[in-house]
């Protein structure tokens, strides 16, 4: 997906919010997008899933199946909880018994299936946040859009949400993300962009030059009780494991704690030369 001299403001007078925007965004591929309160990002994240247009420029290459996250969901449909997943994995061209199928389990994945029966518009802020995050994956995106879609969920629905960002990238999908945490999903390979007045700057530590400087990682990580640590690991000062791995391994080794069921937290992950 690549942006092209992408700018957007709301009204001819009004000053721009994003000028200049340029990226390239490979499938496969983790985005963080930082900067500071109002500096553009949601502007920017609604532009790339393309429920908004830039003003000039354009954004090309965009994945077939798309699907976006707002912080808030927006649950006006006189639908239930699973009566609103089922009928949109029709409209994704599913069977109503597969719609119905994936609906149900999407609600399990987030720990929402008491609320199957519950209508959208009577869901928590956190319960409707795991509907948003469960209709976001119905479709396997191949490019997901998360803003701020951690917010208002519980530790394991945000393990979980952890987890499905994982599999989708691991699936070559590509996944944009905004997270006022700086840690969210901290130890995936990803790549990093500030917006500061309106453009886009690529963040230089995760650049390839950097990379290849690298030819060990060290990973700090606990794990859910009772799991068996990896091969090689030694217990870590203060809790947890140590595990250093080659920089080629690196990227799997993560991969596989964080996609354990229940996954691994990754406390750290030090680049070695
Ligand atoms: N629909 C809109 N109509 C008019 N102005 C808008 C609209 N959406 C955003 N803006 C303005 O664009 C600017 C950037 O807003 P945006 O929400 O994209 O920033 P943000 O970086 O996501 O902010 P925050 O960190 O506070 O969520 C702000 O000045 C905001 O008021």
């Amino acid at each position: 997906m690549n942006l092209t001299g992408v700018g957007r403001r709301y009204g001819r007078r009004r000053p721009w919010v994003l000028r200049g925007v340029e990226a390239q965004l490979p499938p496969g591929a983790l985005v963080r997008i930082e900067g500071g309160n109002g500096g553009g990002k949601s502007t920017l994240l609604r532009l790339l899933a393309g429920i908004d247009t830039p003003t000039e420029g354009r954004i090309t290459g965009r994945a077939s199946r798309v699907a976006y996250v707002p912080e808030r969901f927006p649950a006006v449909l006189p639908l239930t909880a699973l009566a609103y997943l089922t009928h949109l994995g029709r409209v994704h061209g599913l069977t109503g018994a597969e719609a119905a199928r994936r609906a149900a389990d999407g609600l399990e994945r987030f720990g929402a299936s008491a609320y199957a029966r519950t209508p959208l518009a009577e869901l928590s802020k956190g319960s409707s946040q795991k509907v948003a995050v469960a209709q976001a994956l119905l479709a396997e995106p191949g490019l997901l859009v998360l803003d701020e879609a951690w917010t208002g969920l519980d530790a394991p629905a945000r393990a979980e949400l952890d987890r499905a960002v994982t599999e989708r990238t691991a699936a070559g999908g590509t996944v944009v993300f905004v997270d006022h945490d700086p840690a969210r999903l901290a130890g995936l390979p990803d790549a990093r962009y500030r917006l500061r007045d309106g453009s886009l700057e690529a963040v230089t530590a995760d650049a390839p030059a950097v990379r290849t400087a690298v030819s060990a990682v060290r990973i700090r990580a606990v794990g859910p009780p009772g799991s068996v640590p990896p091969q090689g690991a030694v217990a870590a000062p203060g809790g947890g494991i140590l595990l250093t791995v080659g920089a080629d391994r690196s990227d799997a080794v993560l991969r596989e704690l964080l996609t354990a069921r229940p996954p691994w937290r990754i406390r750290a992950v030090e680049e070695l030369p």
